[in-house]
C-alpha cells in the first residue's frame, strides 16, 4: 500500500485511538504538540496534509493552532474536534477559514479515510499549480500570456546587448520592473541601477540632477556633487518618462549620448562615465518627435533596442495570475480568513478595462483585502461591478442567440474551473451539473482540463 505523509498536531496531547485505524490504512503519521515542533517538522519534510485534534475542553486555547495556520503552508488541514468544541465561535470561525473540512468525535475511520484521501489530492493539485505558475527570477516578475512570454524574451535578449533601450508602455504596465530585469541580467547587473524622472523637475535642477555640480557654480552649492550619471557609472541609468525631458536637456543628452562623457554645471572638465541607457516612456515618441516635442537624433540613440510592455487588458491570461500572486504576497496573519476570489470577482477582473494596468490591480487587490469579510473576495470588494452593461465582449458583436449562450455556457465553465482550481467535482457542485455532464461540456468547448488526475 502506498504510504502517506501525515503530520499530526495535538497541542492538548488529545488521545483518542483514531490515529492507529488510519496508519492501519497506509498514513504515515507523525504525531506532535509543541508548535516550534510543528513548524520545523513541516520545514524540513514539507507535508502535503496535516490532521490538527482540538481539546476537549470548549474554551481550550486554540491559540497555537491560529498561528500554525497563519503560516499559510501549501498544505491541507483537517480538524479533529469534539462536538462541544463547535460550541466555540472562534473555533467555528478558524475552522471555516483555515481546514479543509473537520470531523467530529467520537471518529469514523472510514469517513475520515475518505476525507484525508480527498484533502491530500487537492493538496498534490495545489501543488502542481504553483508548480506552474511562471515566475522569473527574483524579480517578482509574474505571466503566462503569449504577450508576456514575448516581453520576457525581449528582456533577456536586451540584457545581452550592451546598447540603450526604450521601454514603451502604458502608465503602470511594468516598464520599471522590466528594465530592472534587463539590468540585473545584464553584465552590469552587480553595478548600480540609478532612476531618474524626467518630468519631475524644471530644466535648471534636473541638469543638475543629471550631471552634477561644482562647488560654488550656483547659489547654495557649498560643496561638489555627482549626479545620476556618474552615480549609475558601471551600471545603468533608467530614465523614466523620457518624453518630458525640458528641449534644452534633450540637446546635453543627446551629447553624453555621443561622447561618453559629462561636465558637471559649473565645472571645465569632461568627465568619462561608462554608463547604460534605458528610457521608458508612456507617450509615443515617434508621435512627439513627428509635432516637433522630441529631438529626433535623441529619439533614434535611444531606441536601438525597443521593448514593448503590453498593457493588461492585451495579456487576460495573466490577469488571474497576477491579482492570485498579489494576494499571496499580502496575505498576512490579519487576513488569514481569506483564501481567493469568488468566480464573480475573477469574471469582472476579467472584463475590466484596466487603465492603470498592474499597479492599479495591486491597489484593487490591497483595497480588496481590507473590504473583504468573508472568505472569498467579491467584485464589490474589488470595486468592480460584475457585469458592467457595455463592457461584455459580446457588444457589438453580431450572434445568434445559440451562439451567445454557447458562449456563455463556455466561458462560465471556465470561469468555474478556475475558481475551483480544475477540481471536477467541485465545479460541477457549484454548476449544479453531473460530473459526467461537465466532462461532455468541457469536450464540446475544447476546454482542457488542466490538473486532470483528481476530483
Ligand atoms: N509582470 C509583472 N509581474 C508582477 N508584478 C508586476 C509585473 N509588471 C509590473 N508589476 C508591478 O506593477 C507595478 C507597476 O510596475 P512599474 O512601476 O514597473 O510600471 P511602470 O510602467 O514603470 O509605471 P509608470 O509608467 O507609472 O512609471 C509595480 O509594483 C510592479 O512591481
Amino acid at each position: 500500500m502506498d504510504t502517506r505523509k501525515l503530520l499530526c498536531f495535538d497541542p492538548t496531547g488529545t488521545d483518542n485511538g483514531v490515529l492507529d485505524a488510519l496508519r492501519a490504512r497506509g498514513w504515515d503519521i507523525i504525531t506532535v504538540t509543541r508548535l516550534d515542533e510543528a513548524k520545523n517538522l513541516i520545514d524540513a519534510h514539507g507535508f502535503h496534509l496535516g490532521m490538527v485534534l482540538f481539546g476537549s475542553r470548549e474554551q481550550a486555547d486554540i491559540s497555537p493552532i491560529q498561528s500554525l495556520l497563519a503560516m499559510r503552508y501549501p498544505m491541507e488541514w483537517i480538524a479533529l474536534l469534539p462536538p462541544q468544541a463547535l460550541h466555540n465561535r472562534e473555533v467555528c470561525q478558524l475552522i471555516a477559514q483555515g481546514f479543509y473540512d473537520y470531523h467530529t468525535l467520537p471518529l469514523d475511520p472510514e469517513r475520515l479515510q475518505f476525507t484525508l484521501g480527498h484533502a491530500y489530492g487537492m493538496a498534490l493539485v495545489m501543488k502542481r499549480l504553483r508548480a506552474q505558475t511562471p515566475s522569473h527570477g527574483d524579480e517578482g516578475i509574474i505571466g503566462c500570456s503569449p504577450k508576456f512570454t514575448k516581453l520576457f524574451a525581449d528582456i533577456e535578449r536586451a540584457a545581452g546587448l550592451d546598447v540603450p533601450v526604450l521601454v514603451r508602455g502604458e502608465n503602470g504596465s511594468g516598464k520599471e520592473i522590466a528594465a530592472r530585469a534587463i539590468h540585473r541580467r545584464s553584465m552590469r547587473g552587480d553595478r548600480p541601477f540609478i532612476v531618474v524622472s524626467c518630468g519631475a523637475l524644471p530644466s535648471n535642477l534636473m541638469m543638475s540632477e543629471l550631471f552634477g555640480f561644482e562647488k560654488g557654480a550656483f547659489a547654495g552649492a557649498y560643496r561638489t556633487k555627482e549626479g545620476s550619471i556618474e552615480a549609475a557609472s558601471g551600471g545603468t541609468l533608467f530614465l523614466d518618462e523620457v518624453g518630458e525631458l525640458p528641449a534644452d536637456l534633450q540637446e546635453v543628452m543627446l551629447r553624453f549620448l555621443r561622447e561618453k562623457t559629462i561636465r558637471r554645471v559649473g565645472g571645465d572638465r569632461d568627465i568619462p562615465v561608462d554608463v547604460r541607457i534605458i528610457a521608458a516612456s508612456h507617450t509615443d515618441l515617434a508621435k512627439a518627435v513627428a509635432d516637433g516635442h522630441f529631438l529626433e537624433e535623441l529619439y533614434q540613440a535611444l531606441s536601438p533596442f525597443v521593448v514593448n510592455v503590453p498593457s493588461l487588458r492585451e495579456r487576460r491570461d495573466d490577469i488571474e495570475l497576477l491579482a492570485k500572486y498579489y494576494l499571496d504576497l499580502f496575505v498576512n496573519e490579519k487576513y488569514r480568513h481569506i483564501s481567493g476570489y469568488t468566480p464573480e470577482a475573477v469574471t469582472s477582473m476579467q472584463r475590466y478595462e484596466w487603465p492603470g494596468n498592474i499597479r492599479e490591480l495591486i491597489n484593487r487587490v490591497r483595497r480588496a483585502m481590507v473590504m473583504c469579510e468573508d472568505r472569498w473576495i467579491t467584485p464589490q470588494d474589488l470595486g468592480l461591478n460584475v457585469v458592467e452593461p457595455g463592457t461584455t465582449k459580446f457588444q457589438g458583436n453580431v450572434m445568434t442567440l445559440d451562439e451567445a449562450k454557447a458562449e456563455a455556457e463556455k466561458e462560465i465553465i471556465q470561469v468555474t474551473l478556475r475558481a475551483t482550481e480544475n477540481n471536477i467535482s467541485r465545479a460541477a457542485r457549484q454548476l449544479a451539473v453531473s460530473r459526467m455532464t461537465l466532462y461532455r461540456l468541457m469536450d464540446k468547448h475544447r476546454i482542457r482540463n488542466t490538473a486532470a488526475g483528481r476530483g
